[in-house]
């Protein structure tokens, strides 16, 4: 199901539950402002190549509007008018003073030098510059995007309004990003499932795992899991996937990844097919990759007890109805992942003019 689509289904759901204005309600729905912009660069061979741009702000009724940028293949108007929206949702549940915005550009980032990366995000921030701020939208890292890319961004935005180190969050410490930001949402991520796992009587120590994407979310769960006595029987990336029934050994699965760019030919555990993780046996399975890898193709078989929603919108809603059927817990992005725009808070308010 197209994201938009369900984000939406999701929310009039939340509304009839809530009781809700209709008036209210339609306003929600529609975003404060999208935003579309078209993203020319001199490649490194020195021809042209085009891009599309997206900043969608959804809503700024509780503070400054507030969410990451993604560079991704996928990225099109729904999917970020989707993304914008959920941020509206989480800042709320955080209780953080934000609304809600995402931004992407239709780009493969494993395709582009370090340089073409440098000179898209330069162009993009120049399209949009005066259409975020430090009181208005302040981006962050989303997939495919980390502080180096925010680092870019603030150093251009700076050239048209002065130093603003709170334009963005997410940046490297030495421009006045917080510690902990980097591990943040991963981080959220297992306190989320020690709370829910108490819930049901029981702990991380001694559960099997299963993490979809080994990216900064995926990695940085793996990780902290890990070091508490879980088991992380399976993990994947684009290249595929990697399990061991035994545990994979997190630390030297990192280190693999750092030195060889995939999960490829790691020797402590068996590859196996990516889209296997999701269905493979588990206690806890955790998405930290794209949105709607959870349908109705392949809901039913899924044999994880707890789903921790690590990614934003993993499950579509056809999903989550086959889900609920089975008696399987799925614990909401907007509340699972939210570790990393609190930690995004924190760093804006200590460098904030
Ligand atoms: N970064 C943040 O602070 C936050 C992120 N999120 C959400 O978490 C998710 C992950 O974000 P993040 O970790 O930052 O992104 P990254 O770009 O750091 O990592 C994404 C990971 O997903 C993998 N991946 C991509 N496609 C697939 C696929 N089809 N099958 C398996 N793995 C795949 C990538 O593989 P490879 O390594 O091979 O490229 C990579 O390991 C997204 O949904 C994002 O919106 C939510 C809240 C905050
Ligand atoms: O840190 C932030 O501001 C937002 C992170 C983000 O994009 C998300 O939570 O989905």
């Amino acid at each position: 199901m197209n994201a938009l689509a369900a984000t939406n289904r999701n929310f009039r759901h939340a509304a009839r539950i809530l009781g809700l204005d209709s008036k209210v309600e339609k306003s929600l729905l529609i975003p404060f402002r999208e935003i579309k912009v078209e993203c020319t660069i001199p490649k490194d061979d020195g021809t042209l190549a085009s891009y599309i741009g997206f900043r969608v702000q959804h809503d700024n009724a509780r503070g400054p509007m507030k969410g990451g940028i993604r560079y991704h293949p996928e990225v099109d108007p729904d999917e970020v008018n989707a993304l914008a929206q959920l941020m509206t949702w989480k800042s709320a549940v955080a209780d953080i003073p934000y609304g809600g915005a995402k931004g992407g550009i239709g780009c493969n980032p494993g395709d582009l030098s370090k340089s073409e990366l440098e000179r898209l995000t330069r162009v993009f921030t120049q399209k949009i510059h005066d259409l975020i701020g430090v009181h208005t939208d302040v981006p962050a890292p989303d997939m495919g995007t980390n502080a180096q890319t925010m680092a870019w961004i603030l150093d251009e935005y700076s050239k048209f309004h002065g130093h603003s180190p709170a334009v963005v969050t997410g940046k490297p410490i030495d421009l006045g990003g917080s510690l902990g930001r980097e591990a943040a949402t991963g981080r959220g991520v297992v306190f989320a499932t020690e709370a829910l796992l108490a819930e049901h009587g029981k702990s991380i120590k001694g559960l099997t795992f299963a993490v979809q994407g080994f990216g900064n979310v995926g990695s940085w769960a793996a990780k902290i899991i890990h070091e508490r006595g879980g088991k992380v029987i399976a993990v994947s990336d684009i290249s595929g996937a990697v399990k061991n029934p035994n545990g994979l050994d997190i630390p030297e699965l990192i280190r693999h990844k750092e030195s060889t760019g995939s999960l490829k030919n790691f020797q402590g555990g068996d590859s196996m097919d990516a889209n296997e993780l999701l269905v493979h046996e588990c206690d806890v399975l955790i998405p930290c990759a794209l949105g709607g890898v959870l349908n109705r193709e392949n809901a039913a078989d899924v044999k994880a007890k707890f789903i921790i929603e690590a990614a934003n919108h993993p499950t579509d809603p056809e999903a989550d109805e086959i889900l609920a059927k089975k008696g399987v817990v799925v614990l909401p992005d907007i509340y699972a992942n939210s570790g990393g725009v609190t930690v995004s808070y924190f760093e804006w308010v200590q460098v904030m003019d």
